[in-house]
């Protein structure tokens, strides 16, 4: 069984983050790890508030798995502030994972800023350079280019002016996109594109933190990239559309309905 741990805030409600991580790391047949970088106050109806955890408490969680247990593969999603990502950027080149999926979590869906605008810069310089994939939806993408993206040509080129921030393979997310939800893969060399049919749903809550974590599972499992990322994309739409309705707001995914339905529940 293969070891991956997520470095992200929580969701005590229970569709993002740290907990969908988590459930994502389960389904896909590998031991799950957690550490926080802050604790969160929110539920499928936005996000109410969160407390940081301190840059010496991070690094402690991180020491406490690493010292312990082989790490396959590590999934970071939110970061908050510089401080919280130069101690993580610094650990991951102690540490040296083989996979690193980094989730540039900057806006949660109910609009709640989850990334500190002072961040921005921190998270290039430090982070991206780190990250074997990196996963901005278009308005995060839009935010690290600068530029306006409404097409497939914008998605592209943005995937390769991230990349040329030093992230290995850069996947533009297609979630936010009107006509359809189709992801495009820059991988250093050429695009790939994962064409997504869209799901009319409000079980859409965690959806970014559920894509990077099945692709670093899927990396530790030992995937080669553009097949990670088609069978986390074909993981997230079958749990979309397989969601109960949970909460009053944006419900969280169905995370194990293949497991589910394999043993006929
Ligand atoms: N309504 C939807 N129907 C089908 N796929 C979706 C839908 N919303 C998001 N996705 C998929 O879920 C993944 C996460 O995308 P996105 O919503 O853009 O990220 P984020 O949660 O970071 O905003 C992507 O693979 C995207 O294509
Ligand atoms: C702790 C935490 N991390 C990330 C998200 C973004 O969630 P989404 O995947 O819906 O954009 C969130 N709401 N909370």
């Amino acid at each position: 069984m293969k070891h991956v741990v997520s470095i992200a805030g929580t969701d005590p409600s229970g569709g993002a983050g740290a907990a969908a991580d988590c459930k994502t790391f389960c389904a896909h047949g590998c031991y799950a790890m957690n550490v926080i970088t802050a604790v969160v106050s929110q539920n499928t109806q936005g996000v109410r508030g969160y407390m940081n955890v301190t840059p010496e408490m991070i690094a402690s969680q991180i020491d406490a798995v690493f010292e312990d247990i082989e790490v396959d593969a590590v999934k970071i999603g939110m970061v908050s502030v510089p401080e919280t990502i130069r101690i993580i950027a610094g650990k991951l080149r102690q540490y040296k994972p083989s996979f690193v999926v980094v989730d540039p979590v900057m806006v949660a869906t109910s609009g709640h800023r989850l990334l500190a605008e002072e961040a921005e810069q921190t998270l290039k310089e430090e982070l991206i350079p780190l990250a074997d994939v990196l996963t901005p939806n278009i308005p995060e993408a839009e935010v690290l280019t600068g530029r306006h993206i409404d097409d497939f040509a914008s998605m592209e080129q943005a995937a390769k002016d991230i990349a040329a921030l030093g992230a290995k393979a850069v996947l533009v997310k297609g979630g936010h996109r009107v006509e359809d939800a189709t992801d495009i893969l820059y991988d250093g060399e050429g695009f790939h594109y994962f064409k997504g049919r869209r799901v009319e749903s409000t079980s859409t809550h965690g959806t970014g933190c559920s894509l990077s974590s099945a692709i670093a599972s899927n990396l530790a499992n030992g995937m080669n990239l553009a097949d990670a990322v088609a069978v986390a994309k074909q993981y997230v739409f079958d749990g979309i559309s397989h969601a109960e309705p949970i909460g009053k707001g944006h419900g969280p995914i169905h995370h194990f309905y293949s497991l589910y339905r394999k043993a006929g529940m």
